[in-house]
C-alpha cells in the first residue's frame, strides 16, 4: 500500500503540499509513502538488513524502522511498489505491504474503494495516471491483494473520483468507512510453534540426560541433538543465513555459528540446549515487545464499537465506525461516548479520563464538545458528530503515539550506532581466541574455539539495542494515558533537560476566560461608553475584548462598525456612526498620545489590583476604562511550586501590562516576569534563554505564541482536547489545562532518562562480565545464552515498568 501525491498527466505537479504528523514535515508532490509489513523483524539487526536492501533503491528518500510496530516506512519517488517488495525481501524475511495508512490529511476525507478488477500493477498504474488529474485528490493507497484503492480527497469529490474510475472502465464501489482503522498486526505464533517447542525441550533434556549415561557421541544423543534443531531451530539458521549472506552479523547468524561450532567440536547435547533456551527467550522477548505495542492499541479499546443514532422513526444502534460526520447520536447515562461530537440536547456530565487522564467529572451542556471513548455519567444527551470514528481525538492521540514511536530518540541513535561497532569487534575478538592461543601458545584448540563460541553468544547487542525502543514506547504510552500527548521519543528524552520553562499568562496560568470588573466613565455615561465599546469589542476574539462584549450582552441594539482592525499587542479600532474609535491597552493610549498623568493614576491603580485596563478613546480622547480580571488557575500555584522543586525556572511571558502581569506571577509564585512583549518578543526572550544556554520549554495556546512555541526546546499546548491544531503542531499536548500535567510530563521524562540509562548499563554490564568470563574459560554456552537472553528479559521488563510510572505523579 502506498499513498502518492497527485502529479498530473503532463507531468505538472498539482500545487498542493500537504503535512505529516511528524513536526514540519511537508510531502513534495510526487512522493509516495508505503508502509512495509516485516512480521519477524524483531530486532535492530534485522530491520538494519530490510533498510540497506531498501537503500540500495534509486528514489528511495527515507526509510523509518518501527521494531514495535514491525514496520518499515519507505518514501520515495519513480518506484514501483513491487520493487521495493523484492528489494525489502532480499534480506529473506517476509515483507508484505501494510494494511494501516499514513494519517489523513488536514481538511481531506478517506474513501475506501474496492475495485473488482484492480489485481496487477498496470491497473494501478491507470488508476494513478487518471486520478491525479482529478481535482481535489491528495493521495491514493493501493492494495492490490484486496483490491481496495483508498483515496484522501476533499469533501463531496467522492462522486468524481467514481465517475473518473467508470471512465477508465474499472467503476468501484465504496466501502464503509472506518475500514482503515488502527488495527495491530496479528501476532504470528501459532500453536503448531508451542508444541515444536515443548517437543524440542523434551528432546533436548533427554540427549542431556542420554548424554550423562552414554557420552556425548552416542548415536542417540546426536539424534535426539538434531531432532531438537529441527524443532525449534529451524527459523534461526534460516534467518542467519540470509543475514551471512549480507555479511550482516544478527542474533540468528551468530546462534547459528554458536550451535554449529557446538556440534563441531562434539558438544552434542550442548547445542541441543542452546538451540531450547535460545527459542524459549525468543518467544519470551517476542511477548514482552508484544505487550509494549498493545498498551499503545490498549488506548484505542476504550472506544465503542457501535452508536445510537437518529433515523426517520427513532433511534438505532449500528457500527460506530460508518456513522458520517454531523450525523445526530444519543448517549445513555453510563454509556460511552461513540464519537467526537458537540452536545444539541440535554445536559451532562463526562468522565474524561480517557483522553485527559484525569477522572474528574466535567459538565457539558448544548454547545460543548463531547469525545469518543468518554464516559456518560449523568443524563441523556444527543450529539452531533463532528469526526468519523478513525479520526476521533483519541484515534488521532493513539496514531500519534505510534508516530512518535517511529522517530529515533537521541539515546536510540546512539546505542544503534554503538551496536554496529559493537557486534563486528566482539566477533574479533572470538577469532583472536579462537585462533591465537593453539597457535601461538599451543594450547588446546577444542577448548579455546569453544570459549570463542561462547563469545559469539554474547556479541549479539540485542538486549542493548532492544530496550530504548520498549523504554521510549512505554513512557510514550505512559504519558498518552494521563492526557499528555509526546510526539516523539526526542520530547520525552529532552524533557530531563528542561532549565527554564516559560509560560503564558492568559490562558496558561490563568482561566483565559476574564470578564470585566469595572467601568470608569471619564465623559458622558458609563452606558454610553459601554455601547460603544463593547460595538468594537465584540468584532474581536481576543479574551479582553470578549470580556467586554460578553458584559454588555444584548443590552443595545447592535451597532455598525466601519473599517474595523485589530492592532497586534495593543487593541482595536473602527468607525462607528462616522466617529472614529480606538479600544486598546495603556501602550495604545501612549501611541496616540492621549494619556494624562490622570488616567495613568487610574490605570496603575486597577492593574495592580492584576486586573487587566483597557481604555476607549473617541476623537483623540479618552472616554472611558475597562478593566477585566481573569481567575488563576486553581492549580497554577502549587505547580509552579513542584517545577522550581525540580530545579525548573519558572518565567511568565506576557503582552500584558507590568503592574497586572507582577500581580499574577505573585499569585502564582514566579519570580522572573517579561510583559508587554508583543509575540515577536516572546520569540526573542527564548532565544534569549537559549543563548544563555538554557533548555528552554515554552507553554502557550498556539495562537499568537506560535512562533515561541515552535523555537522553544519543546513547546507545549495546554487544552488539546478541543483544539485540532493544537494537537498536530505542538511538541507535547496535554489534553486538558491542569499545569500540572506539566510536572508530570517532566517527572515522566526524568524516569524514562534513568530507566534508559540504567538499561544502557546493565545490558553492557552482563556482557562485560561474561565476556571477560568467556575468555577465563569459566562461562559455558548455557551461561551466555541465559545471560544473553536474561539481559534482553531485564531491560525490556525494565522498561515496560515505565507503563506503571505513578498516574499521580503530578499531583504529589
Ligand atoms: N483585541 C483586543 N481587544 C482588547 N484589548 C486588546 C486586544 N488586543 C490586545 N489588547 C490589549 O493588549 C494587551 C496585549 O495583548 P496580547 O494579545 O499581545 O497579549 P495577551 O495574549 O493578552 O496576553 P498573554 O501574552 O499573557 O497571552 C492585552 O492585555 C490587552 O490589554
Ligand atoms: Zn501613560
Amino acid at each position: 500500500m502506498s499513498t502518492t501525491a497527485s502529479t498530473c498527466q503532463h507531468g505538472q505537479p498539482h500545487a498542493q503540499k500537504y503535512g505529516d504528523a511528524h513536526k514540519g514535515h511537508v510531502y513534495e508532490a510526487g512522493t509516495s509513502i508505503t508502509v512495509l509489513s516485516v512480521p519477524d523483524m524483531c530486532c535492530p539487526t534485522e530491520s538494519g538488513m530490510v533498510e540497506k536492501d531498501l537503500r540500495r533503491l534509486h528514489g528511495v528518500t527515507s526509510i523509518t524502522p518501527d521494531l514495535m510496530r514491525r514496520q518499515v516506512r519507505v518514501e520515495y519517488t519513480g518506484l514501483t511498489e513491487a520493487e521495493l517488495l523484492t528489494a525489502a525481501r532480499h534480506s529473506g524475511l517476509a515483507v508484505e505491504l501494510q494494511a494501516e495508512a499514513v494519517p489523513v490529511p488536514r481538511n481531506f476525507e478517506r474513501s475506501v474503494i474496492l475495485v473488482e478488477q484492480m489485481d496487477c500493477p498496470t491497473e494501478e498504474a491507470l488508476i494513478r495516471k487518471r486520478l491525479a488529474c482529478a481535482d481535489g485528490v491528495a493521495a491514493m493507497t493501493f492494495n492490490l491483494m484486496q483490491r481496495r484503492l483508498t483515496v484522501d480527497h476533499a469533501p463531496g469529490q467522492l462522486p468524481d473520483v467514481l465517475k473518473a474510475l467508470q471512465e477508465i472502465g474499472l467503476g468501484g464501489t465504496v466501502e464503509p468507512s472506518g475500514t482503515a482503522q488502527v488495527q495491530p498486526p496479528a501476532s504470528q505464533r501459532h500453536a503448531s510453534s508451542y508444541w515444536k517447542l515443548i517437543l524440542g525441550g523434551v528432546a533436548a533434556v533427554a540427549a542431556e540426560a542420554l548424554a550423562f549415561s552414554v557420552g556425548d557421541a552416542h548415536w542417540g544423543v546426536i539424534g535426539l541433538t538434531l531432532l531438537t534443531i529441527a524443532l525449534t531451530g529451524l527459523g534461526t539458521y534460516r534467518k542467519g543465513w540470509f543475514a551471512v549472506r549480507q555479511l550482516n552479523l544478527n542474533i540468528h547468524a551468530l546462534m547459528s555459528v554458536a550451535v554449529t561450532g557446538a556440534v563441531f567440536i562434539g558438544r552434542w547435547p550442548e547445542a541441543a540446549m542452546v538451540m531450547f533456551l535460545f527459542a524459549v527467550a525468543e518467544m519470551i522477548e517476542a511477548k514482552s515487545l508484544d505487550r509494549a505495542r498493545r498498551a499503545v492499541e490498549g488506548l484505542m479499546a476504550m472506544t465503542s464499537d457501535t452508536a445510537t443514532v437518529k433515523v426517520a422513526d427513532g433511534w438505532e444502534i449500528v457500527p460506530a465506525a460508518g456513522v458520517a460526520i454531523g450525523t445526530l447520536v444519543r448517549a445513555r447515562p453510563g454509556e460511552r461516548i461513540a464519537l467526537d461530537g458537540q452536545v444539541v440536547s440535554g445536559s451532562t456530565t463526562v468522565d474524561q479520563a480517557p483522553i485527559t487522564g484525569e477522572s474528574i467529572p466535567v459538565d457539558k451542556s448544548i454547545g460543548d464538545p463531547l469525545f469518543a471513548g468518554t464516559i456518560n455519567q449523568g443524563g441523556e444527551v444527543a450529539y452531533r458528530t463532528t469526526a468519523p470514528a478513525n479520526d476521533s481525538t483519541l484515534a488521532r492521540i493513539v496514531r500519534a503515539v505510534q508516530d512518535a514511536q517511529a522517530s529515533k530518540a537521541p539515546t536510540q541513535r546512539f546505542v544503534d550506532t554503538f551496536a554496529t561497532y559493537y557486534t563486528p569487534i566482539v566477533f574479533g575478538i572470538a577469532m583472536a581466541v579462537a585462533a591465537l592461543p593453539p597457535l601461538v601458545a599451543g594450547g588446546d584448540w577444542l577448548t579455546w574455539v569453544y570459549r570463542a563460541l561462547v563469545m559469539l553468544v554474547i556479541a549479539c547487542p540485542c538486549a542493548l539495542v532492544i530496550s530504548t525502543p520498549v523504554t521510549v514506547v512505554s513512557g510514550l504510552t505512559a504519558a498518552a494515558r494521563r492526557g499528555i500527548l509526546i510526539k516523539g521519543g526526542l520530547f520525552l528524552e529532552q524533557g530531563h533537560r528542561l532549565t527554564v520553562l516559560a509560560l503564558d499568562k492568559t490562558g496558561t496560568l490563568t482561566q483565559g476566560r476574564p470578564s470585566l470588573t469595572d467601568i470608569v466613565a471619564l465623559h458622558g455615561t458609563q452606558d454610553e461608553q459601554l455601547r460603544l465599546a463593547a460595538a468594537l469589542a465584540r468584532r474581536s476574539d481576543h479574551p479582553v475584548s470578549m470580556a467586554v462584549g460578553a458584559y454588555a450582552g444584548d443590552r443595545f441594539p447592535p451597532l455598525d462598525v466601519a473599517s474595523f482592525k485589530a492592532i497586534n499587542g495593543r487593541g482595536v479600532e473602527g468607525v462607528i456612526e462616522g466617529v472614529s474609535y480606538l479600544l486598546g491597552n495603556h501602550r495604545l493610549v501612549e501611541d496616540l498620545n492621549a494619556c494624562s498623568p490622570a488616567l495613568e493614576l487610574k490605570l496603575n491603580a486597577l492593574e495592580e489590583q492584576g486586573k487587566t485596563a483597557i481604555v476607549l478613546i473617541g476623537d483623540g480622547q479618552a472616554l472611558a476604562i475597562f478593566a477585566v480580571a481573569d481567575a488563576v488557575r486553581p492549580h497554577s500555584r502549587e505547580a509552579i511550586a513542584e517545577l522550581t522543586a525540580l530545579g525548573i525556572e519558572p518565567v511568565m511571558l506576557t503582552g500584558d501590562n507590568r503592574h497586572t502581569a507582577q500581580a499574577i506571577a505573585r499569585q502564582v509564585g514566579i519570580a522572573e516576569v517579561r510583559s508587554e512583549l508583543l509575540p515577536e518578543h516572546k520569540l526573542e526572550a527564548i532565544k534569549e534563554f537559549q543563548s544563555r544556554g538554557a533548555v528552554v520549554g515554552m507553554v502557550g495556546d498556539g495562537i499568537n505564541d506560535a512562533p515561541a512555541l515552535a523555537t522553544a526546546d519543546i513547546g507545549f499546548a495546554m487544552g488539546a482536547a478541543g483544539t485540532d491544531t493544537a494537537i498536530e503542531t505542538a511538541d507535547v499536548a496535554l489534553m486538558d489545562d491542569d499545569p500540572r500535567k506539566l510536572v508530570g510530563f517532566i517527572r515522566l521524562s526524568r524516569a524514562t532518562h534513568s530507566v534508559l540509562w540504567q538499561n544502557i548499563a546493565l545490558a553492557l554490564g552482563i556482557k562485560a562480565v561474561f565476556l571477560a568470563l568467556a575468555v577465563l574459560g569459566q562461562a559455558t554456552l548455557w551461561m551466555a545464552v541465559f545471560a544473553d537472553m536474561g539481559a534482553s528479559l531485564l531491560v525490556v521488563l525494565n522498561g515496560l515498568r515505565l507503563l506503571r510510572h505513578p498516574a499521580n505523579a503530578c499531583k504529589q
